[in-house]
């Protein structure tokens, strides 16, 4: 298995006596090359659960193996891209993509090669040198996921990417990510609070319950791509997640 992860949890310690379990038994799997979005109410460890994968957390109990090892650090075969996409500030778009490059011990020409086929693979073809606070929320998320797979991770972890984009524009690059999902051969695990990214985008979706999170549900999305939004099978998967989160959301 791709991911085994068996029986992880994770608790936190908040001020001197307080603690909050955000993860409780949590067990999954997954297959070289699939897309999974993790979905569930706000606050249930989705987050958390990410990072333990990406090595930056570590479970209390349990274990998260990747490729048959146990997560212990982070790993440029696990690409993660942060909530705010995390660009450095100071660097252009294309250092931005050829910091990793360097990190990664690539010469000075191959840096510019593989950024340059990056920025054009993600349209960012005469933004290359602007900084992070000139772009549009749109070109900063681009920037971010082509930083992440220039190093040819295979594995891609994205928390909730395209939550600050609007409709159209998300529309556009799940279509973009889905795009590159197929041309790159990367497994991809997304968190999401939009159900319907998650049915139009994924091979299964997680369900996780309100904290302390645990797996809820797994739904397979049986839909051919491209999805139609507003097909028959679309909706009653809309529906179902819905009354599933339902279940999970006190008001
Ligand atoms: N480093 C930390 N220290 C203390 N508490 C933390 C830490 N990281 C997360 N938590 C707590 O653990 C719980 C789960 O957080 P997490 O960010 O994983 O949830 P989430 O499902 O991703 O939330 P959201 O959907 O709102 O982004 C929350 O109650 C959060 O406050």
């Amino acid at each position: 298995m791709y991911i085994d992860i068996q029986q992880a949890c994770k608790t936190f310690q908040s001020g001197s006596d307080d603690t909050i379990e955000a993860l409780k038994d949590i067990t999954l799997s997954v297959s070289q090359g699939e897309f999974i979005s993790l979905i569930g109410p706000s606050g249930c460890g989705k987050s958390t659960l990410l990072k333990m994968i990406a090595g930056i957390e570590r479970p209390d109990q349990g274990t998260v193996c990747f490729e048959g090892k146990e997560v212990s650090d982070l790993s440029p075969e696990r690409g993660y891209i942060f909530q705010d996409y995390a660009l450095f500030p100071w660097l252009t778009v294309r250092q931005n993509i050829q910091f990793g490059l360097r990190h990664k011990g690539k010469s000075r020409k191959e840096q510019k090669l593989i950024a340059e086929e990056y920025i054009e693979k993600f349209k960012l073809t005469g933004a290359d040198h602007l900084f992070p606070y000139q772009l549009s929320g749109g070109m900063k998320q681009r920037t971010a996921i082509a930083r992440a797979l220039c190093l040819k991770p295979g594995l891609l972890l994205m928390d909730e990417p395209f939550a600050a984009l609007d409709t159209i524009l998300r529309y556009k690059l799940q279509e973009e990510l889905l795009r590159i999902w197929g041309l790159e051969q990367v497994t991809v695990l997304m968190v999401t609070h939009d159900i319907e990214e998650s049915i139009y985008l994924s091979d299964r979706i997680i369900v996780m319950s309100s904290r302390p999170g645990f797996v809820k549900k797994e739904l397979s999305i049986p839909l051919e791509r491209p999805r139609m939004r507003t097909e028959p099978e679309f909706m009653r998967l809309r529906e179902q997640l819905t009354q599933l989160l339902r279940e999970e959301i006190e008001v």
